[in-house]
């Protein structure tokens, strides 16, 4: 039989909010000697005795086999009444001696407890916190609902105490907001737990997320920036991946640190390594020796993030001595956090399904909006591949590659319609193929000829696309160009080998329908793509013949050029004069004379 509720049924605006009591400053009290230390069993006990933290006259729903929750007083503005219960974990540890297996016992927790609270609160030494928040937002996959991440520089107490703020900011956020993300609540701000560091030892604002503006913050009012809320778009059920590989590690450089430091760290049975290095990246690049011991590290397999040691900016390609690393396979870590980079490596690492390319492309995306690359600014509709194979759940190297190849034509698509070279450059860079075909058979140059985009087929030339490509209605870029009369793209597909290749008796008959329709711009678009205007049909006429009977004087005037001979006969005997005097085209019999007239005087001065 299943407990009874001592309500009927959540009736009222209630939020439940299960709290794991972990250790720190928070819950501490001092000894004589005014040191700091956990005291077990004492917050929870005490919590109940403070009227600011629990209401005594609140009827809380429960179930009649738990204890009475604990229930935060009434709260202005805030739509839920906030009931809570707390475990507290033994040993309670200063948040120095935490370690992965702490994180994976909070991270069960939260699994086991998820579908019975709509949030979790994750009471925290300072010191590691920032470490702890990262790591459980890789590790809690899915997450639908807040945990949020608090501690206190004084304990809860205590007189002068930020922890009573802190701990009841954090029930607010974790009950009555939906931000389905792992955060730090520390001095009135909500910043995301996979971007968080520790700032201050001292400072009730310990806490800062360098390279990304807090999700909210508390002042008279709690105020949620919901635009910078990650919000994963899929429907996938939440759980928790509790494997961490423990062989990852943090190497920071110094000047003047030496090749067998950096062996000392890269070496067996290291699996990764967070690099730290200056500025936009860069490391000592003088040091043949220091440069050989992580390039060997990377040939063996160790996968290898490069992060910046500054606050804040992120690595970026744009010095000599930072390419280097990029050259031997070092995996640009962008705005990461140190706590972010390592706590990532660990829960990549440990992705046994996922192969070494996969998790090195893993590290340089986000995924929990950890961090910010340049690629991904550059270019939006990257992140709506991004966005998709996180919906769609792809993990592996080869369902990303099968969605690629549905995703990226329509993509190369839009770029060259757009004219947008930089656009198809980026995609290029990406991994789109540019030579590929769609369904119909059609290549990117197909389109852009069509399009009439010039660069762009310059740049899907160069890049290798097949300029000879036929589709399945047997059409060529070039007759895309011709039957769009754009000369520049004609020439520069015949440049590059393109030709038109259809059968004469049906380039025949296409002339002949141009020719009665006087369309002299697709004639000369024809001719440079390499149409020979004097082509005769099954009845021997050329198009000369046909506009000579119709009295299509432009038409005349611009084929003459191309005839050597105007007395070419069709299966009649009759030649394009015969057609003009039976028609009484006398316009076009002077024509004819004129030109006549002109090519002996032409022959005369040549000698012939
Ligand atoms: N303020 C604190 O919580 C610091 C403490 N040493 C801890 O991290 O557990």
């Amino acid at each position: 039989m299943p407990p009874k509720l001592t309500c009927t049924c959540r009736q009222k605006k209630e939020a439940r909010v299960h709290v794991i009591y972990t250790g720190g400053t928070i819950g501490m009290m001092r000894d004589d000697a005014g040191v700091l230390a956990p005291m077990p069993n004492e917050l929870p006990k005490r919590l109940r005795e403070y009227p600011t933290c629990h209401d005594c006259k609140y009827q809380p729903t429960y179930f009649e086999d738990e204890e009475p929750p604990l229930v935060v007083p009434p709260v202005e503005g805030a739509p839920y009444r906030v009931l809570y219960d707390i475990v507290e974990y033994t040993p309670l540890l200063d948040s120095s001696s935490m370690g992965m297996d702490d994180w994976r016992r909070i991270a069960c927790d939260v699994g086991e407890n998820y579908y019975r609270y709509d949030g979790f609160v994750i009471l925290h030494g300072t010191d590691t916190l920032a470490y702890t928040a990262s790591a459980l937002a890789f590790m809690l996959e899915n997450l639908g609902k807040p945990v949020v991440v608090t501690g206190a520089q004084i304990p809860i107490f205590e007189t002068r105490t930020d922890g009573r703020d802190n701990f009841l900011g954090s029930l607010l956020v974790a009950g009555n907001y939906n931000i389905p993300e792992v955060l730090v609540f520390f001095g009135n701000k909500i910043l995301r737990g996979c971007r968080t560091t520790k700032i201050s030892s001292e400072s009730f604002h310990a806490f800062d997320s360098p390279n990304q503006s807090p999700l909210g913050e508390t002042g008279i009012n709690i105020e949620i920036n919901s635009r910078q809320i990650f919000r994963p778009c899929n429907l996938a059920e939440f759980s928790v991946h509790d494997r961490l590989e423990p062989n990852v590690s943090l190497l920071r450089f110094y000047p003047g640190i030496t090749p067998q430091i950096v062996r000392g760290v890269v070496s067996e049975p290291m699996r990764g390594v967070v690099l730290q290095t200056f500025g936009a990246g860069n490391v000592p690049t003088q040091s043949e020796e220091l440069l050989d011991e992580l390039r060997s590290a990377v040939d063996r397999g160790v996968l290898i993030i490069n992060i910046t040691q500054c606050g804040n900016g992120m690595v970026a390609p744009i010095y000599e001595t930072g390419k280097v690393l990029t050259e031997m396979g070092v995996v640009p870590g962008y705005d990461m956090t140190q706590e972010a980079a390592l706590t990532k490596l660990a829960y990549v690492l440990a992705k046994d399904d996922w192969d070494i390319c996969n998790k090195r492309k893993v590290m340089t995306l986000s995924i929990r909006g950890e961090l910010t690359t340049n690629k991904v600014a550059k270019i939006n509709d990257i992140d709506l591949v991004e966005g998709v194979a996180r919906t769609l759940h792809l993990s592996t190297a080869k369902e990303r590659e099968q969605m690629c190849r549905t995703f990226f034509p329509a993509l190369v698509a839009t770029a060259v319609l757009e004219g947008d070279v930089q656009k198809l450059s980026d995609l290029r860079e990406y991994g789109a193929d540019l030579t590929a075909t769609n369904s119909d058979g059609r290549t990117a140059l197909h389109l852009a000829s069509y399009a009439g985009r010039l660069k762009i087929c310059c740049t899907l030339l160069a890049h290798g696309c097949p300029v000879a490509a036929r589709d399945r209605f047997n059409r060529t870029a070039l007759h895309e160009a011709v039957d769009t009369d754009n000369h520049l793209i004609i020439q520069l597909l015949r440049q590059n080998g393109a030709e038109l290749r259809d059968p004469p008796e049906v380039q025949a008959e296409v002339l002949r329908a141009l020719a009665e329709r006087q369309a002299c711009k697709r004639l000369e678009s024809f001719r440079l793509a390499g149409a020979n205007l004097t082509l005769a049909d099954r009845t021997g006429r050329t198009p000369l013949h046909y506009a000579c009977q119709l009295g299509h004087i432009e038409v005349v005037e611009y084929l003459l050029p191309y005839y050597p001979s105007r007395y070419i006969k069709d299966e009649l005997g009759m030649t394009p004069m015969d057609y003009a005097k039976a028609a009484n085209k006398d316009y076009i019999v002077t024509l004819l004379r004129a030109r006549d007239k002109a090519d002996r005087s032409d022959r005369c001065l040549c000698g012939d």
